[in-house]
């Protein structure tokens, strides 16, 4: 068995230490000339190693789709760009012009507010200057629209619709951004206050409804990206590793609004069923 050799247990412990995901180093191990139970096997054991005291177990993900075009709720969605760590895939023409627009007078008819964060110690949702935008919450399936799209986003990402919250709606304007910050929720009391209903969140899509004239764009600082916001784009990020923790490579940002408006549609995954 091929887990014996030396170079392979480095190339395991030192990918999973960077938050690989163990599920495409099985890909790679199976093209590599391994058979699939010798490498979940070996997997399974370095998992054990980097992470002890965790069930050495890879758990299933939300998918971040591939390059190439993916058909959703009978629309044709291009996958343009992937990256490893953090695991990101930006995909064009998600929404139509028109879906975007209509979410967009939804959105404003229904009223925005300002926008809070989830206290790190206490798990209360409270204003932060860390967060400047002002937002919606919509409700599962609130509108025909709201709710074919929410099928769209989980057939995109292969992952159950209950498994999804509601979707939100962010506006920034001009100098309104978002610090960084993760999606996932933080260990300990403050994180166990939201993950007992759903579990982590465990994958970020978040749709470009409106772009600015500059600035506004999705950083993801651990790796030098920014996503520049197109209307009807969508970034999709793992806030996770394979393990299901936190991922620390999935740190982002919204950038500060130079110029004009920028609205974004956020649907979070949790790792469970979000009743
Ligand atoms: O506005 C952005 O680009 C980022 C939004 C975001 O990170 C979030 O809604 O969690
Ligand atoms: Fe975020």
């Amino acid at each position: 068995m091929q887990g014996a050799e030396p170079s392979w247990q480095e190339w395991i412990a030192s990918n999973l230490s960077a938050g690989c995901d163990p599920a495409d180093m099985q890909g790679r191990m199976i093209a590599a000339g391994w058979n699939e139970a010798d490498a979940r096997a070996a997997l399974a054991s370095g998992i054990g190693q980097v992470f002890p005291g965790l069930t050495a177990q890879a758990i299933a993900l939300p998918v971040v789709p591939d390059m190439g075009m993916a058909t959703c709720d009978g629309r044709d969605i291009k996958v343009i760009m992937r990256l490893a760590s953090p695991a990101v895939a930006m995909c064009e023409s998600v929404l139509s012009p028109a879906e975007c627009a209509e979410l967009l007078a939804y959105a404003h008819d229904r009223g925005l507010h300002p926008s809070t964060v989830v206290d790190e110690l206490s798990g209360q949702n409270v204003p932060h200057p860390e967060r400047s935008s002002a937002g919606v919450m919509l409700a599962r399936a609130e509108t025909g629209l709201i709710d074919r799209l929410e099928r769209r986003l989980a057939a995109l990402t292969d992952w159950p619709i209950a498994n999804g919250e509601g979707l939100q709606i962010l506006r920034y304007r001009k100098g309104q951004e978002y610090r960084p910050h993760f999606d996932s929720f933080p260990d300990g009391a403050g994180g166990a206050v939201h993950t007992a209903r759903g579990g982590q969140r465990v994958n970020t899509v978040l749709v470009y409804l409106q772009s600015p004239e500059a600035g506004g764009g999705t950083a993801f600082p651990a790796c030098g990206l920014t996503v520049c916001p197109q209307p009807g784009s969508a970034v999709i990020f793992r806030n996770v590793d394979g393990t299901g923790r936190r991922d620390p490579a999935s740190l982002h940002a919204g950038l500060p609004v130079v110029h004009g408006e920028k609205v974004v549609m956020t649907y979070w995954q949790r790792a469970g069923p979000y009743a």
